[in-house]
């Protein structure tokens, strides 16, 4: 049984990685033994460490082999040999920690060794990925490691059918994204409790074939090992918002329905400070007197004559709410006549995720698109809760320092910092500090066009994709050649960003989009100074910032960053309210100029703003805990019986 290092009190990495040496010596002492070897003996050799593994073996008498393997296999197969440090990280994942390894530093090569000796005690292994096509090209990348050893990989696509989900969670290891894991684990409750109760073959069911009559099954196991890769990103940024299946809808919701259609017709009927007030720090919409007389005096369907006036208050501050803070193409985009989320902190498509509290089916309604009804849950879990039910969990990212306590905290992972492969020379510009926003985005385009001209590659980074569409335009406008990417087209966009170290290459893109894709540098571009980063905007929080910034720098390639930034941007409103904001805003208006001596007041504000994040986070895990516990006593599932 492997330790958990989280029961222990916090331990440097560098003491850590100096205990595991010894590991790493007698790995690599098997080397030349295990290069002797033809390929189906190195099959043998593992099956043979499979064999013991089932027969109940710890596993961590099997590590030093087992990684001995793996690596010979890599330099087999895909002519890469795991570095030590990817040993290392290997090593920390095993005993369940979330390593954090460098943009660049390979961390897929280093997912196979966990995901390996895991897979050896034959119950599933999961590597969580943050989308389909991460999932699916590491699975093939790395698809003939695991074959050389002899054991089979799966792989999970959202359009994939049941059968084909079983057959893919059935393989010794299953790349799949976050989501679909959770997903599949909420349909596989339903299912169970349609069998239990009643639903299905009751004589299947008692022999141990959990399945309905229309032969249908649970696609996962028991929840075993899962390896979650941009672990920051998935176990702390996506798990502010719960994975919900929506049930039928009721006649009541169809009402609710027409309420929300209805506000968003009106919504531009009211006025702000007249009709309604509205707090900057809260981000909250009350209707005044006059606007609730407003109110009561619009023409109305008739449907609507038996909902409250207190509840048509309600649906209106929404609407008005929704039409000011949720913009189109920044907070969500419509596709395929769907509202899908851009995740604020990563600026990537969070397909099947839903605001609460009505927000969704406001933004619904706004955009005209069908109005999914917001009670009837069937199912929901937590993030939280579902990495949780993972006998061992382990993670990597290039980002997990700042996170360090909550992840040990909430997931009992410790963060280990492993020491990069080659020595990082990535140069940090110092930061620019404008006045407004318009001299902020013209000395960005400047930047640009000079580092153009010198022939680097430049990839400037926004936080959203209307302003990455605003900068398009003003490059467009100085005839500067350049590709504009905002996490629609996941697969394309990987391959333009993998051209963004190409000679001359501007890149315009939302924090995220096309990440997890390698930038190599183009002949020549390593003697310009490498890739050039350029942030525009800094982010809620600071760990994004850094995912931006290490994608210049990899594998010890030059390369430069530099933070724009303006008095008036949203960070400041957002962390100190309309009247702070506006006072420095008024400051930046004032003169010409740079103002770099604010530049520390921008840390501040997202330091608050973390803060803020993660009493969220933790209030939603104390409620999600005291409604389990309550549930639990009235004998109900709390992850299928779930309040609306
Ligand atoms: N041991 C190795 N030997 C040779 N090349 C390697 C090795 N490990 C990784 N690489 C190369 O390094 C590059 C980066 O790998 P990978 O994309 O896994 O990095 P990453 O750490 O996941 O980065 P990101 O943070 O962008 O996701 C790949 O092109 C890979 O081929």
């Amino acid at each position: 049984m492997v330790g958990s290092l989280a029961a222990t009190l916090p331990i440097p990495s560098s003491v850590w990685i100096a205990r595991w040496k010894p590991l790493l010596q007698k790995i690599s002492a098997l080397e030349p033994e295990l290069q002797k070897l033809s390929d189906s003996d190195i099959r043998k050799r593992s099956l043979a460490l499979r064999y013991r593994a089932r027969s109940g073996e710890p596993l961590s008498r099997l590590l030093v082999e087992a990684y001995a393997l793996v690596r010979e296999a890599g330099r087999r197969k895909l002519n890469m040999r795991h570095f030590d440090v990817q040993i290392l990280g290997g090593i920390a994942m095993f005993h369940h920690a979330i390593v954090e390894m460098q943009t660049g530093e390979g961390k897929t090569l280093t997912a196979t060794l966990p995901m390996y000796l895991y897979a050896l005690a034959g119950r599933g292994c999961h590597l969580a990925t943050v989308n389909d096509y991460l999932a699916k090209r590491d699975a093939e990348w790395m698809g003939p490691i695991y074959e050389l050893l002899g054991l089979t990989v799966g792989v999970i696509q959202t359009q994939m059918s049941q059968n084909e989900r079983r057959k893919a969670y059935a393989a010794d290891v299953t790349y799949g994204t976050a989501k679909e894991f959770g997903f599949d684990f909420l349909r596989d409750r339903l299912l169970l409790r349609r069998i239990r109760e009643g639903q299905t073959d009751v004589i299947g069911a008692m022999l141990g074939d959990n399945g309905t009559e229309s032969g249908e099954k649970p696609v996962q196991r028991e929840p075993f090992f899962a390896l979650v890769d941009e672990a920051d990103s998935i176990l702390i940024d996506e798990a502010r918002t719960p994975l919900i299946i929506s049930a039928l809808p009721t006649e009541e919701e169809k009402l609710a329905v027409e309420c929300y259609k209805w506000a968003a017709k009106v919504a531009d009927q009211f006025i702000e400070d007249v009709d309604y007030e509205y707090d900057h720090e809260k981000k909250t919409v009350e209707l005044t007197r006059e606007g609730r007389r407003k109110a009561r005096a619009l023409p109305k369907p008739e449907v609507m004559a038996s909902v409250g006036m207190f509840h048509i208050y309600e649906y209106i501050e929404r609407a008005i709410k929704v039409a000011r803070d949720f913009i189109r193409d920044r907070e969500y985009v419509v596709k395929d006549g769907e509202i899908v989320i851009v995740d604020e902190f990563t600026g990537r498509l969070a397909e099947g995720r839903k605001w609460r509290d009505g927000i969704h089916q406001a933004v619904e309604a706004k955009e005209g698109v069908e109005v999914t009804v917001a009670t009837g849950q069937a199912a929901r879990i937590t993030i939280q809760d579902f990495f949780l039910r993972y006998r061992h969990l382990a993670g990597m990212t290039g980002t997990a320092r700042d996170s360090a306590w909550e992840l040990r905290k909430i997931y009992k992972c410790p963060v280990i910092v492993i020491p990069t492969n080659r020595p990082v020379i990535r140069k940090r510009l110092p930061d620019l500090v404008f006045g407004t926003q318009e001299a902020k985005w013209q000395a960005v385009v400047d930047e640009i066009c000079e580092m153009h001209a010198q022939g680097r590659p430049v990839l400037v980074g926004t936080r959203s994709i209307d302003k990455s569409e605003y900068l398009s335009r003003l490059l467009t406008e100085r005839g500067i050649e350049h590709q504009v990417l905002n996490a629609h087209h996941i697969e394309e966009e990987a391959k333009i960003v993998a051209q963004a170290g190409q000679k001359g290459r501007v890149t315009v893109s939302t924090n995220m989009a096309g990440r997890g894709t390698d930038i190599r540098l183009g002949p020549g571009v390593a003697e310009l100074g490498g890739l050039h980063v350029i942030c525009t905007e800094m982010h809620d929080a600071a760990r994004i910032d850094w995912q931006l910034r290490g994608r210049c720098g990899r594998q010890g390639d030059p390369g430069t960053f530099r933070q724009f930034l303006a008095l008036d941007d949203e960070l400041l409103l957002k962390a100190f309210g309309a009247k702070k904001a506006k006072k420095y805003a008024e400051i930046g208006k004032s003169r010409p100029g740079l103002f770099n001596e604010y530049a520390p007041i921008f840390r501040k504000a997202q330091k608050i703003i973390e803060r803020r994040h993660f009493r969220e986070r933790r209030a939603l895990m104390h409620f999600e805990r005291e409604r389990k516990k309550m549930q639990r006593q009235m004998g109900q599932d709390p992850y299928l019986d779930t309040p609306g």
